[in-house]
């Protein structure tokens, strides 16, 4: 078929394709209305995941399963600020690995709020400044971000849903050629993430390796100076118009992180494969066995634990401990309920969620 042809037939699909969404978002603006008539929440990660389960599970076509996703969400999002349009803080600058997780998942039609650190995201949602806050809480080389953790204990907030996002850096630089870099800025943590890749193409040139506070930083600097090149995100690479020259330059491929999307009075319906997240303060950890048999209730139920991470009490000089703890179940769940009543004052059930992880 000749170009001008295939490109008519294009022209044609997306007509179509413009005419279904706006038919979508005429139901999807009623569903908003019956919500607010309702006073139920808008945002329910778990009907979004039913909805792309079963079109991958019809998927015949050329695409993926992530196409699907990333096609997908931002239909979601944009539906979701046509029924309610709602404000989302993530820990900043923009251009973080942050801002990615949070575009991933509420589109780039949202209304952003960027904040400099964990704990402000946690206030914004706390005051309702933002509905949803997007924050992360582990990596899998760097291990778990105790601010968030704690904060975890501290707010009574509760987490919507998880994401994870593969930890992908790129080299860019408005230079043409390597041999012209005098300058690379990134993170101390990219650099040492990417440590292969600069072997391979610098070790032979007088390069100054130069760390500074975020990968966004480092890119608007790589903007602003043409002999230097940064280490940074895709987000920030296209935020600051630096052309990439190589995708993907980190050590291992491995690399994720993990997500939180937190927010008040917020619960999940179940869904076919949750995840639950909550805090146990357990009297007496000092004395043998009481981890032990709060741990032994989810393994005469079957449940599957997750993750378990002990944080400092901080009561004094000792060293005690409470502990965050991650099962798969959701919390209406019979078995995860009966450990809730034997337990009941000594935990705190911060969100059961649609499982990625
Ligand atoms: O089904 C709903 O509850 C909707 O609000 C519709 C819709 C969608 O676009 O399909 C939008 C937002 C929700 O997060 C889930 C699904």
């Amino acid at each position: 078929m000749e170009l001008q042809e295939l490109r008519k037939r294009i022209d044609s699909i997306d007509d179509q394709l413009l005419e279904l969404l706006s038919e979508r978002m005429t139901y999807v603006k009623q569903v908003g209305e019956l919500k607010r008539s309702q006073q139920t929440i808008i945002y329910r990660p778990e009907r979004e995941k039913q909805i792309l389960d079963r079109l991958d599970r019809q998927n015949k076509g050329l695409l993926s399963r992530n196409a699907i996703d990333a096609i997908f969400l931002e239909i979601f999002a944009v539906a979701r600020n046509l029924e309610l349009p709602e404000r989302i803080a993530y820990l900043g600058p923009e251009g973080s690995f942050t801002h990615q997780a949070a575009e991933s998942r509420f589109g780039g039609m949202s209304e952003y709020l960027v904040l400099p650190t964990i704990h402000s995201i946690f206030e914004s949602v706390e005051t309702e400044r933002a509905r949803f806050g997007v924050v992360p809480i582990e990596n899998n080389q760097e291990g778990v971000v105790g601010e968030t953790v704690d904060l975890l204990r501290e707010k009574e907030l509760h987490i919507a849903a998880e994401l994870l996002l593969p930890i992908h850096f790129a080299f860019v630089s408005q230079s043409d050629s390597l041999s012209q870099i005098r300058r690379i800025y990134s993170k101390d943590i990219a650099f040492r993430q990417c440590s292969k890749f600069l072997r391979e193409y610098f070790e032979d040139q007088n390069i100054e390796l130069i760390p500074v506070e975020s990968t966004s930083k480092a890119a608007k600097l790589a903007f602003q100076e043409p002999d230097s090149a940064a280490i940074c995100s895709h987000i920030a690479a296209r935020l600051y118009a630096v052309p990439v020259l190589f995708d993907n330059i980190n050590d291992s491929d491995q690399n994720r992180t993990r997500f939180l999307i937190i927010s008040k009075n917020f619960q999940n319906q179940k869904s076919h494969s949750d995840k639950t997240t909550l805090i146990a303060n357990l009297p007496n950890t000092h004395r043998p066995g009481v981890l032990f048999d709060f741990l032994k209730d989810f393994y005469d139920r079957g449940i599957n634990l997750t993750k378990i991470e002990s944080r400092p009490l901080r009561q004094g000089s000792s060293f005690r401990y409470w502990f965050l703890v991650e099962f798969e179940g959701h919390y209406e769940d019979v078995p995860v309920k009966e450990i809730l009543d034997k337990h009941g004052n000594n935990l705190k059930v911060l969100g059961s969620y649609v499982r990625i992880s």
